[in-house]
C-alpha cells in the first residue's frame, strides 16, 4: 500500500521497498521511465550547466586577467561554502559535495579564461563530468537499497521521529512484514528511544500503533530489528477446525491460533530445557468480551487431543463454555467447596508426583515418564531392575475465573506451589475476569511465566505483559473488546522477536459442538488416566470427590462430580470468614461449651433438643454425609439446615469443628473458618 510507505510529498522514506510503492502507476512506458529516472537526473543538469557557464563566461571574459583572478576567487569561495555546509551531513558526503564544487568552478575558470575547447579542456568536460554526475546517481542507489542516511537532512523516517543519525540496514521483505536492523547513534540514543518513538513511527507511516514493532538486540543496548506489519491480515476470522494433532504428546506443540503474518500460534508446556523451553504455569487474561472463552478452547482442545495428560478443572460458571469437553476431564468441579477441595489436592498431589519423578530418575517431567516403567534406568527399585510401574501422565490443574481462589490460597502457598509444580510434571491454568493487581498480587502474577494477553483496558496492559513487551510495541489495552480473540502470548519456547506480535485464536461456534464432544469421547476412552500415585494422593484429600477416571476408563460412567451448592455459586470460590460467623471468636469459651454443658443457646425454642452426646453423634454422622457427597471443605453454614433440624446453633457448631480439628478428623485450611475433611478411609 504505497501511501503508506511515502510522505506527503510522495518521497519514498529510507524504509519504502519497491514492492510497498506505487511510483510510476500509470502514464505508460515513456513516462515511467522518467518517473523512475527523475530522481537521478540533477547531476546530469548540473554537468550541462557547468558546460553551458563554461561558454557563456569565455564570451565574457576571454584572456582577462582581471576575470581570472575572479574566477579563482569564486571558484576556491564555493568550494569553501560547500565544505561548511556540509557540516551536519556524514563525512563521504560532505567530502563528496566539496570535491564536485571544487572541480565544476575549476573547470568553469579554465574554461572561461583558455575557452571550452582549449586544449585537455573539452576532454575534461566530456570524461570529468559524467563520471562526476555517475558518482552521485551511485550514491543515491546505494542510500535507497542499503547504506541508509537516515539522518542526513533529506526529511527521512526516523529524523521525522527523533531518531535521526540512527541507521537502517538491509531490510528483509516478507509479504506482510518488513524487517529492518536499526543501529542507533553510539552514546546518543538507546534501545528505550525506539520504543517511545514506535508511535511517531506508525504516525509517520499512518499505520496503526501495533502495526510497529521493535525487538532490541539483547546484546546491545543500541542495536535492535524495526518490524513493521502494514495490513492487519488477523482481520479475517478463522473458526476451529479440530485439534492439531490428535494423539500427540503434551510434549508436543500446542497450536491455537495464527500471527498476523499467517505463521501458527503455538505454545509448549512441558518442558525441554535443551530447546530453551522450561515448564510453564499459564495466565489467561482479558477483559470482558475479549475472547478468554474461545482462548481457554484452543488451549483445553489442543491439551485433551494429547495422550499423556489428565485435566482438573474448575470452571465456577458451571461450565457454561466447556460442557462439550467436560466428559474428557479427569476430574471437573464448580466454583464454591469444590474447588477448594481440588486446589487441596493439587497441594498434596505434587511433592507425591516429584518423588515418584525422584524415583524414577526423571529430573522432570518427559513424555517417556507417562509410559510403563520397563526401562532399568528408570526403575525405582534398589536392584536397578526395571519395576513396570504404572506411568505417570502430566497433570493439569486449570481455574477458571480465579481471582478469589487465588487470594484465599495466599502468596506464599500459591508460589510455593507453582515452585514445586514445575519438578512434579504439573502444571497450573489460571483465567482472570479482569487482568489487573486488584484480581492478583504481583508475587501470584509472578508465578505464572507464560500469558496470553487478550484485549483489556489500557491501565491493565502491565499487569498482563512484561515491560520489555509492551516497549517493544505490544497494546493488547487499543484492543479492548474489539477484536476479540486478538492475543499476545509470552512463553517458553517462542522466540522472543514473536512477543510482541499479535496473533488471533481460532473461533469457536455451536458448529464446532459437535467435534468437541468427539474429542472429549476421544479422550475418555484413549486419553491417559492418573496413575496410581496422582489418584491415591487426591482421594487422599478428596476422598469420593476425586473422581478421576479409572485405569479402565471409558468403560463405566464417571461418577457425578459434586455440584457446588446454591451458597457455593453465589459465594467467590475460596471463602473468607463466612459473614455471618464474622463475628465469632473461635477461642472464645462459650456458655454451651463449658464441660458437662453442651445445650444449645440458641434455637432452644425449635423442637426436640438432642442430649450432649447425641448431639456430637449427629455431629460425627454429619461430616460422614458430608465426605460420602464429596463436600470435603465445610464450614459452620454448611450446617445451617442441620442446626434448625436438630436445635442446635452454629456457635456449637463452630466450636464442633474445631475440636474434630484438634482430633485429626479435620484439617485446618487456609481460610479462617473453613475446614478440610480428613477422609475416613484413606486409600493405601
Ligand atoms: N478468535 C476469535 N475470532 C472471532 N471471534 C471471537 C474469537 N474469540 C472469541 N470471539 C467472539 O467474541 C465474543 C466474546 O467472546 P467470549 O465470550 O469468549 O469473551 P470472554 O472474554 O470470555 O468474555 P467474558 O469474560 O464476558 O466471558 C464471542 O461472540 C466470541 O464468539
Amino acid at each position: 500500500m504505497a501511501h503508506q510507505w511515502t510522505d506527503q510529498e510522495g518521497r519514498a522514506y529510507p524504509l519504502s521497498v519497491p514492492a510497498f510503492t506505487n511510483e510510476g502507476a500509470g502514464g505508460g512506458v515513456g513516462a515511467y521511465l522518467l518517473n523512475r529516472a527523475k530522481p537521478y537526473l540533477p547531476p546530469w543538469l548540473g554537468w550541462v550547466a557547468t558546460g553551458l557557464a563554461g561558454v557563456v563566461g569565455h564570451q565574457r571574459w576571454p584572456d582577462s586577467a582581471a576575470g581570472g583572478v575572479g574566477l579563482t576567487l569564486t571558484s576556491v569561495a564555493l568550494t569553501g561554502v560547500a565544505w561548511a555546509a556540509g557540516k551536519g551531513i556524514s563525512k563521504q558526503r560532505r567530502l563528496h559535495s566539496a570535491v564536485t564544487v571544487a572541480a565544476g568552478s575549476a573547470w568553469v575558470t579554465a574554461a572561461c579564461l583558455a575557452g571550452p575547447t582549449a586544449g585537455p579542456v573539452d576532454d575534461l568536460f566530456l570524461m570529468g563530468g559524467p563520471a562526476m554526475a555517475l558518482s552521485w546517481n551511485v550514491r543515491m542507489i546505494m542510500r535507497h537499497n542499503s547504506e541508509g542516511t537516515a539522518g542526513s537532512s533529506d526529511g527521512g523516517l526516523l529524523e521525522k521521529v527523533g531518531l535521526a543519525r540512527a541507521k537502517i540496514g538491509a531490510a528483509k521483505v516478507e509479504p506482510n512484514r518488513v524487517t529492518a536492523p536499526l543501529a542507533l547513534q553510539p552514546g546518543e540514543q538507546t534501545n528505550d528511544d525506539v520504543a517511545k518513538a514506535l508511535a511517531r513511527i506508525a504516525s509517520a507511516l499512518d499505520l496503526p500503533k501495533a502495526a510497529v514493532r521493535y525487538t532490541p538486540d539483547p546484546d546491545s543496548v543500541r542495536r535492535g530489528e524495526l518490524v513493521i506489519v502494514p495490513e492487519d491480515m488477523l482481520s479475517e476470522v478463522v473458526e476451529w477446525e479440530g485439534p492439531s494433532n490428535l494423539g500427540g504428546s503434551i510434549a508436543d506443540p500446542l497450536v491455537i491460533g495464527r500471527y498476523d503474518d499467517g505463521a501458527p500460534l503455538v505454545m509448549w508446556l512441558p518442558g525441554d530445557p535443551d530447546a530453551g523451553r522450561n515448564s510453564t504455569h499459564v495466565l489467561i487474561a482479558g477483559g470482558t468480551g475479549s475472547g478468554k472463552g474461545d482462548a481457554a478452547l484452543n488451549l483445553l482442545t489442543e491439551i485433551l487431543s494429547r495422550r499423556d495428560v489428565i485435566v482438573w478443572f474448575s470452571d465456577p460458571k458451571a461450565f457454561q463454555d466447556f460442557a462439550p469437553l467436560r466428559a474428557g476431564l479427569d476430574w471437573g468441579v464448580e466454583g464454591g467447596s469444590p474447588t477448594e477441595v481440588m486446589v487441596a489436592a493439587v497441594e498434596a498431589v505434587i511433592p507425591a508426583r516429584t518423588r515418584w519423578l525422584g524415583a524414577h530418575g526423571y529430573r522432570q517431567w518427559v513424555p517417556e515418564a507417562a509410559q510403563a516403567q520397563h526401562d532399568p534406568g528408570h526403575s525405582c527399585r534398589p536392584d536397578g531392575t526395571a519395576c513396570g510401574c504404572a506411568g505417570m501422565p502430566f497433570l493439569i490443574g486449570w481455574f477458571e475465573e480465579s481471582a478469589n481462589t487465588l487470594r484465599n490460597l495466599g502468596d506464599d502457598v500459591f508460589t510455593g506451589m507453582t515452585q514445586e509444580a514445575r519438578s512434579a510434571g504439573a502444571a497450573i491454568f489460571v483465567s482472570l475476569q479482569r487482568p489487573s493487581y486488584d484480581q492478583m498480587s504481583t508475587s501470584t502474577r509472578a508465578s505464572l511465566p507464560s500469558v496470553i494477553a487478550l484485549g483489556c483496558d489500557p491501565r491493565d496492559e502491565g499487569f498482563a505483559l512484561p515491560e520489555t513487551v509492551i516497549d517493544a510495541g505490544a497494546h493488547p489495552g487499543a484492543w479492548g473488546n474489539r477484536r476479540p480473540g486478538y492475543c499476545y502470548v509470552v512463553s517458553p519456547g517462542i522466540p522472543e522477536d514473536r512477543y510482541a506480535s499479535p496473533g488471533r485464536t481460532f473461533r469457536f461456534t455451536p458448529r464446532t459442538v459437535p467435534v468437541m464432544e468427539q474429542l472429549a469421547a476421544w479422550a475418555q476412552h484413549h486419553g491417559a488416566t492418573a496413575d496410581p500415585v496422582t489418584a491415591g494422593a487426591a482421594a487422599s484429600v478428596a476422598g469420593r470427590a476425586y473422581t478421576g477416571r479409572t485405569t479402565d476408563s471409558g468403560t463405566g460412567p464417571q461418577p457425578a462430580a459434586p455440584r457446588a451448592t446454591e451458597e457455593d455459586a453465589m459465594e467467590p470460590a475460596g471463602l473468607l470468614v463466612d459473614p455471618e460467623d464474622a463475628g465469632i471468636d473461635p477461642e472464645t469459651e462459650l456458655p454451651g461449651d463449658e464441660p458437662g454443658d453442651d445445650t444449645p443457646i440458641f434455637g432452644q425454642e425449635a423442637g426436640h433438643k438432642p442430649s450432649p452426646e447425641e448431639a456430637r453423634r449427629l455431629f460425627a454422622q454429619a461430616l460422614t454425609e458430608f465426605e460420602d457427597e464429596g463436600r470435603m471443605v465445610v464450614g459452620p453454614k454448611d450446617f445451617t439446615d442441620w442446626c434448625d433440624r436438630h436445635s442446635l446453633s452454629r456457635s456449637w457448631v463452630s466450636l464442633r469443628l474445631k475440636e474434630a480439628a484438634q482430633e485429626g478428623r479435620l484439617d485446618a485450611t487456609n481460610t479462617t473458618g473453613r475446614w478440610r475433611i480428613v477422609p475416613a478411609l484413606t486409600p493405601a
